[in-house]
């Protein structure tokens, strides 16, 4: 049995006018189940592309995409849509929440989408805001919104959990107590959660760091004992 995300030798290109643009270019990487991976590199390296092939996003022109066991490169429009509902939660940096629906009604909103997920009011319970589910997002701190979409995204269920600069609208001790959530959560739940970042200081916390440059993976490295988020500075 291979690794539970599996990426191999993807290329994405974008054409402008004359200009090819090689966003992916020949990135080879694998995440294991219920790991804390972090992919670091700083802007235009290529993290967003990446992790919009692995959201079901975007498609890659070339390579292989692996989850569980399914290969999703392969995907058509319509299992791809399935892929985005049921298979992936999504945590953004301005949270994307809708303003005029409360915290509760925000991730019920998702939710009815989908199979299986948890009731709200529990996933609301789990990142803390048991006595602001009914508070609408003009009502709530940055941190506080940021919950509500991570209860939004779990309370799908989902395999893998991707996080795109999810500490980037949030001051330094904010974004640790965010972080703290989505690493309890992987160890908790066995949840398995992509962060992608700019921020070096966030690697000593991750199970796995993938550093880009240049659209290529420079770097896969292992931490065996990751840095309680507590202990990181930045
Ligand atoms: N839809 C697109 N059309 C054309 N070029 C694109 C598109 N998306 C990304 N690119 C280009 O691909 C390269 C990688 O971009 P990408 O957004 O993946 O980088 P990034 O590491 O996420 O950067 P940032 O941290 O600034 O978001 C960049 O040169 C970017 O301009």
């Amino acid at each position: 049995m291979g690794s539970f995300v599996q990426v191999k030798d993807v290329y994405k290109r974008y054409r402008m006018g004359e200009v090819t643009i090689t966003a992916s270019d020949g990135v080879s990487f694998e995440i294991e189940k219920g790991e804390f991976a972090v992919i670091v590199g700083s802007s235009g390296a290529g993290k967003t592309t990446v992790l919009n092939i692995l959201g079901g996003m975007d498609q890659c022109d070339e390579g292989t995409i692996l989850v569980d066991g399914c290969e999703v490169s392969r995907y058509s429009p319509k299992e791809l849509t399935e892929y985005r509902r049921f298979d992936i939660g999504f945590v953004f940096q301005f949270y994307n929440l809708v303003q005029n629906l409360t915290a509760k009604e925000n991730v019920e909103l998702a939710t009815q989408i989908c199979r299986e997920p948890k009731d709200a009011e529990t996933a609301l319970r789990e990142v803390g805001l048991a006595e602001r589910m009914n508070n609408f997002p003009a009502q709530l701190s940055g941190g506080e919104q940021q919950r509500v979409s991570i209860a939004r995204a779990l309370a799908k269920n989902p395999k893998l959990l991707l996080c795109d600069e999810p500490t980037g609208a949030l001051d330094s001790d904010t974004g640790k107590t965010i972080l703290k959530l989505l690493q309890d959560t992987c160890r908790r739940d066995h949840m398995t959660v992509v962060v992608i970042t700019h921020n070096h200081a966030i690697t000593p916390m991750a199970d796995r760091v993938i550093t880009l440059k240049n659209s290529k993976v420079m770097d896969v490295r292992l931490n065996d004992h990751p840095t309680p988020v507590e202990e990181i500075e930045w």
